[in-house]
């Protein structure tokens, strides 16, 4: 049996195999409520078979969004509208995940397809932007955010506590911190972006205090026995690799210290001028091993990982326990059913899809292939 379908049990919770939908924002919601689109979107990926599924980056407050279109979860009609998404996903066997973030000096954007920029001064869809210091992205993300007070601070892990309880009651099973891409938490741990001469900024531990203090408060009101998770880049393709992956290491040992059970490696993506090497396929894989080897954690890892002798490979190899497939489960929701047939798993059509789905993909097959009973 390949090994990107073997179970994988994380605390109390068991995933159907190693494959998993990352968040991907859909830019589909008003008012942060998810809809009929949401609805249809999670069904469809969940019933293609991966063993856990992640609604995508969720904002705890509405500023913490990174466009008008995001989801959010700040308040109970989110929270209603998004139970029965979570239900949808745990009733095709896969385990409902959410992704609870801010986006920090990146939010009051644009929709990508209509901008992917920042929202314009005088647009009243827009809104002041929060961030560790006064600098601004750059490029389309120009916007110059307002420097956090200690308030402002205390406020938003303050939401993220209660995006968490809401996110535990809607039925979520699995919950991924945003601490990734550029959004607020990465660009606290970053110095690029970090220039704070208070206790939240300068030396390693006060970069790192913001999601340390963050991790504890949401592990206190996130079940013990469900899989507490974030998503963080650990390198920035700056040149500077080693030194950030080195110092990223350190603070995913401290967060699993506070309880994290698991780390969606990522990219910093805190300046625009990273170089990213997307022609290498699984690129960051190798950087995974070193996280999971090093800070001794479980860890998923994703990015242009193409194809299932690929997938199959980061598994096998032991690089990452999970992998996260996501472009290519947009452009195929039954994405698993393809890749249990290239690595051979016996009956492919039902080690991924619902029934009324498998019975006949595994049935009528053409002459050399299972055949008719
Ligand atoms: C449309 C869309 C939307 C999002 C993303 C991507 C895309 C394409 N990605 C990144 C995503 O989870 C994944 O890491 C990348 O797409 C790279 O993986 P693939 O190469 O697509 O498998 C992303 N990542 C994240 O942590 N939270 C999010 O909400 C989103 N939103
Ligand atoms: N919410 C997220 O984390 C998003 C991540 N993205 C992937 C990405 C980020 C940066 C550069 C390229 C791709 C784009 C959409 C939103």
């Amino acid at each position: 049996m390949p090994r990107l379908f073997s179970p994988f049990q994380l605390k109390s919770v068991t995933l159907r195999n190693r494959i998993a939908v990352p968040p991907m924002c859909q830019y589909s919601a008003v008012d942060g409520v998810p809809n009929a689109w949401h609805l249809a979107h999670y069904t469809g990926l969940a019933r293609g078979g991966a063993g856990l599924v992640i609604v995508e980056a969720t904002g705890v407050s509405p500023e913490g969004r990174i466009t008008p279109g995001c989801l959010g979860l700040w308040n109970d009609a989110q929270a209603d509208a998004l139970a029965p998404i979570a239900a949808a996903i745990a009733g095709t066997g896969a385990v409902p995940g959410i992704q609870i973030g801010h986006a920090g000096r990146k939010a009051s954007a644009n929709l990508p397809w209509e901008g992917d920029d920042h929202i314009a001064e005088d647009d009243a869809r827009g809104w002041p932007t929060l961030a560790p210091s006064a600098i601004a992205f750059g490029g389309g993300l120009s916007k110059l955010p307002r420097e956090m007070t200690l308030d402002d601070i205390k406020r938003v892990q303050a939401d993220f506590v209660a995006a968490a309880e809401r996110a535990r009651d809607a039925g979520f099973k699995w919950l991924e911190l945003h601490f990734a891409h550029g959004y607020l938490a990465q660009s606290f741990f970053s110095a690029y972006s970090n220039q704070r001469d208070d206790q939240y900024g300068g030396s390693f531990d006060n970069r790192a205090r913001f999601l340390l203090e963050t991790v504890a408060a949401v592990r206190a009101v996130w079940p013990a026995e469900l899989p507490l998770t974030a998503r963080m880049g650990v390198i920035e393709y700056d040149g500077h690799d080693e030194e950030t992956l080195a110092e990223s290491i350190e603070l995913v040992k401290q967060m699993r210290e506070q309880g994290l059970d698991l780390l969606n490696v990522s990219i910093n993506f805190v300046i625009p001028t990273g170089v990213v090497p997307w022609g290498t396929p699984s690129f960051l894989a190798p950087i995974a091993q070193r996280v999971r080897n090093e800070a001794g954690i479980a860890v998923a890892v994703g990015w242009c990982v193409d194809g299932a002798e690929a997938a199959e490979a980061i598994v096998a190899q032991q690089q990452s326990d999970l992998v996260m497939i996501g472009r290519a489960h947009l452009a195929n929701p039954h994405y698993p059913y393809q890749l249990a047939q290239e690595l051979g798993v016996e009956n492919p059509a039902w080690a991924t899809l619902p029934a009324p789905y498998a019975h006949w993909l595994a049935r009528y097959r053409g002459p050399g292939r299972a055949s008719a009973q």
